[in-house]
Formats: structure tokens, C-alpha cells, sequence
């Protein structure tokens, strides 16, 4: 189900093009270049993929994790939290254990339920997404951008090009 047929959980709109998604996630990089050398990442599948891509190309990380969880049921409602797949025993022992010189990425950070779970897995790795909401905020080390709780983020891969009818007609028909 699309999120335009579903009724979605935010009122707001907040869409978001490959290209400002590009520059956000290259900014997110920028931002934890400062912060020493990590080890590997961990990125948070499936949303976690594509900032994971580009920040271990600009930060030159070479081994990538995943940690799967879902939990959100045709953008329309969050549902139980289901860890699909779990962190290697390698990569949580990686520098002593815990997730110490771990990098953990998500796209977003929502209610932060999710990022509850892997920061449980790998309390001592470092948590970064791209976009943060209110309530998850206190959960993430680092993000680029902050918009409010009743705000959807539009990711381009859920996303395709649309006849926009003109701003005249919208709302009289
Ligand atoms: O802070 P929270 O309220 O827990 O929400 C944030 C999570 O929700 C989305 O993932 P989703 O469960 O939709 O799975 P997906 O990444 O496979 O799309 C998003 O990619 C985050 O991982
Ligand atoms: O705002 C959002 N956009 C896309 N996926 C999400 N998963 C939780 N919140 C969001
Ligand atoms: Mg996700």
C-alpha cells in the first residue's frame, strides 16, 4: 500500500530527493570524520543501506554489517518489534566487545524503538542516522537534521515521479 492510499502516521511532509539524501548522508560523513576511526559499520537494514554506502565510501570502511529489524506495516503503523537478523559475534567483539569502534547507521530515527534494540546489541558503538525526530533524538550520537514528531520523511526509494495538479485546482474538485 502506497502512503498516499494508507493514511500515513504524520500529518507533515517532509520529501526527500536522491540528491538531497546524497548531500545529507556525504554531510553526516563530514560530521563523523571527526570523530576518530571506526572499525565497521553496522547499518540498520533496510533503511540503513544507503547512508552505510555512502558514508564507508567517504570515511573508507571497508566491513559492513547489518542488524535487521522491522517493525513499521505499510507506512500506516508501528507494529512489534522483530529482530530478523542479528550483529555477527565478530563484529560485536571487534576492539574488546560491546560494539567499542563500531559505527551503527539508520536512516532515521523515529521513536526510537529501534535504536533501543541496537544500542542494547552494542552499547559502547557509536550511533549516527540521518534524520532525527524528537522522541529518538537522545538515542543518536549524531544526525544531520531534526524535523518534528508529525513529520513523514519521504525517502526517494519509496518514491517515483507524479502529475502534480496545479495549486488552482487543488482542493476544489
Ligand atoms: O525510531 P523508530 O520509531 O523505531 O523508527 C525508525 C525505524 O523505522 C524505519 O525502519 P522500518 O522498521 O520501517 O524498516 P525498513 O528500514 O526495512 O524500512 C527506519 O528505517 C528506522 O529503522
Ligand atoms: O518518517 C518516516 N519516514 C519513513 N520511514 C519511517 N519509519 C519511521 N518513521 C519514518
Ligand atoms: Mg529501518
Amino acid at each position: 500500500m502506497s502512503p498516499q492510499e494508507a493514511q500515513p502516521l504524520a500529518p507533515k511532509a517532509f520529501p526527500v530527493s536522491w540528491d538531497q539524501f546524497h548531500r545529507d548522508a556525504r554531510a553526516l560523513a563530514w560530521r563523523l570524520a571527526g570523530h576518530g576511526e571506526w572499525k565497521a559499520i553496522v547499518c540498520i537494514t533496510r533503511g540503513g543501506l544507503v547512508p552505510a554506502a555512502i558514508v564507508a565510501r567517504e570515511l573508507n570502511i571497508r566491513i559492513i554489517e547489518t542488524v535487521g529489524i522491522a517493525s513499521y506495516h505499510d507506512y500506516t503503523s508501528q507494529g512489534e518489534l522483530q529482530v530478523i537478523k542479528e550483529v555477527s559475534r565478530e563484529v560485536v567483539a571487534l576492539e574488546g566487545g560491546e560494539g567499542a569502534g563500531v559505527l551503527i547507521i539508520d536512516d532515521l530515527v523515529d521513536t526510537g524503538k529501534t535504536a533501543r534494540i541496537v544500542r542494547d546489541m552494542l552499547p559502547k558503538a557509536h550511533f549516527a542516522t540521518v534524520y532525527a525526530k524528537p522522541k529518538g533524538r537522545p538515542l543518536v550520537d549524531t544526525f544531520i537534521t531534526e524535523v518534528s514528531q508529525d513529520t513523514w520523511i519521504y525517502f526517494p526509494w519509496d518514491m517515483g515521479f507524479a502529475f502534480q495538479p496545479p495549486i488552482s485546482r487543488q482542493g476544489n474538485d
